[in-house]
C-alpha cells in the first residue's frame, strides 16, 4: 500500500451528509491523503469514528478519514499544504459573516500560500446555486494565490441521521468542472479529481466540461422545487398530490417557474432544452424525497436562498426577464428566511414598536 502522505492532500469542510460521503469516497479510491473538519460531532467522531451505511459502499461501523479536525483554523495550523479544498457547507451569503465560504477556507488558502508558493491551490464548491464562486474571485487575487475554483454538482440522498451516523439512500452521482472555461490548469485540476473520487462500480463521478450550462440546469429543480417545498413544508410526491385536482402545483407553480428559469438562462446565451421541464418535474414524483432547503426550513437551519433565487433573480432583473412566479416565491421565502435569521440574532425586532429595529451581522 501507498503511503498516504505522499499522496495529494484533500480537506472536506463540513461534515453533514454529503461532505462525509465526499471524504470517504476519497479514501476508499486510495489515491489522495483525506482530511476532514468536523465542528459538531468532532470528540464523538475522533474517539469511534462515524457509523455509515451507504447503499454505494455498504456498512462502516468506526470509519474515519487520514485526520480529522475540529476547525479549518486547526487543520491550517496542521503545517500540510492542501491540494484541494472542498467546501460542502451551505452557501448561505445572507448567514454570518464568519460563515462566508471565503471567510472559512481563508485560513487554509493563506496557509497554502506560505507553505508553497507556486504551488496550485484548488478549491472546489460542491453547493448549490449560481454565481458561487465570485465571492472567491473577489476576496483572492487568483494569480497571487495561483488558485482554481472549481465546479461540484452533486445528486446524491445523504443525511446526518444522529451524531457520528450517516445514512447514505441515495447514489452519489458527482461533475466537476472548471469555473473558468478557458483555464487549463483549473481544467486538469477537475479531471484529476474526478480520477480521485471516482470509484468504478460504486460512486459516478465525471468532468463538467460546462459548469455554467449545468449549474443553470440544476437550479431548474433547485429554483421550482426546493423553494415550494420549503414554503410548504412537504416532501415532492405530496406537494404535487395536494394541488388543486392535484394539477395546481405542476402546471401553476413548478412548471411555470422552470420556464422562467429557461428564459434568464438564455439572455446568458445558456440553452435549456424545455423537455428538461419534464424531466425535473417527474424525477422526485414518485420519490417520498425532501430537497435540502425543504429539510434546512424544517430544521430551523438558514437556507441557500440567495445562490438559488436571489442571483438568478438579479440576472433576471438585469437582463430584462419577467419573472412573477420567482420572484413571488422568493419574496416569501425572504420573510421565511427572516424568522430563521431572527432565531439565530442576525435580525433584531422590537415588538414595542412592532419593527425591525436593527440589523446585526454576528462576527
Ligand atoms: C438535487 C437535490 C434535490 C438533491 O441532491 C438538491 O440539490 C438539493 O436537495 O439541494
Amino acid at each position: 500500500m501507498s503511503d498516504s502522505s505522499q499522496l495529494p492532500k484533500i480537506i472536506v469542510i463540513g461534515a453533514g451528509g454529503v461532505g462525509v460521503i465526499g471524504a470517504l469516497s476519497l479514501y476508499y479510491k486510495g489515491l489522495s491523503n483525506v482530511s476532514l473538519v468536523i465542528r459538531s460531532d468532532y470528540d464523538l467522531v475522533d474517539k469511534r469514528g462515524y457509523k455509515i451505511t451507504s447503499c454505494d459502499y455498504g456498512q462502516f461501523e468506526n470509519w474515519k478519514p487520514h485526520h480529522v479536525y475540529r476547525t479549518v483554523e486547526d487543520a491550517s495550523e496542521s503545517g500540510q499544504f492542501f491540494d484541494y479544498i472542498v467546501v460542502t457547507t451551505k452557501n448561505i451569503p445572507d448567514g454570518p459573516a464568519h460563515s462566508a465560504v471565503s471567510q472559512v477556507i481563508r485560513p487554509l488558502i493563506d496557509n497554502n500560500h506560505k507553505l508553497g508558493e507556486g504551488c496550485q491551490t484548488n478549491v472546489l464548491l460542491m453547493q448549490n446555486g449560481i454565481d458561487i464562486e465570485k465571492e472567491i474571485w473577489n476576496l483572492f487575487d487568483r494569480k497571487q494565490y495561483h488558485l482554481n475554483v472549481l465546479s461540484g454538482i452533486q445528486l446524491i440522498g445523504s443525511t446526518k441521521v444522529a451524531p457520528g451516523v450517516i445514512d447514505q439512500v441515495g447514489r452519489d452521482n458527482l461533475i466537476v468542472g472548471a469555473f473558468e472555461r478557458e483555464n487549463k490548469d483549473a481544467i486538469n485540476a477537475a479531471k484529476k479529481f474526478v480520477e480521485l473520487y471516482h470509484n468504478e462500480g460504486k460512486n459516478c463521478a465525471e468532468f463538467d466540461e460546462n459548469v455554467r450550462y449545468s449549474r443553470w440546469k440544476k437550479l431548474l429543480y433547485n429554483a421550482a422545487i426546493n423553494t415550494t417545498t420549503a414554503l410548504v413544508g412537504l416532501d415532492v410526491p405530496r406537494c404535487l398530490e395536494f394541488g388543486v385536482d392535484r394539477k395546481s402545483t405542476e402546471e401553476n407553480i413548478f412548471k411555470p417557474a422552470m420556464r422562467e428559469i429557461v428564459a434568464i438562462a438564455a439572455t446568458e446565451n445558456v440553452l435549456l432544452d424545455e423537455s428538461l421541464i419534464t424531466f425535473f418535474v417527474e424525477i422526485t414524483r414518485h420519490i417520498m424525497f425532501k430537497p435540502s432547503m425543504c429539510v434546512d426550513h424544517e430544521k430551523g437551519q438558514l437556507m441557500e436562498l440567495e445562490v438559488i433565487l436571489g442571483n438568478p433573480l438579479k440576472i433576471a432583473k438585469n437582463n430584462g426577464v419577467q419573472t412573477p412566479v420567482l420572484s413571488m416565491l422568493y419574496y416569501l421565502l425572504v420573510v421565511a428566511q427572516g424568522r430563521l435569521r431572527e432565531k439565530n440574532g442576525l435580525l433584531k425586532f422590537d415588538e414595542s414598536k412592532a419593527e425591525l429595529v436593527d440589523s446585526v451581522q454576528s462576527l
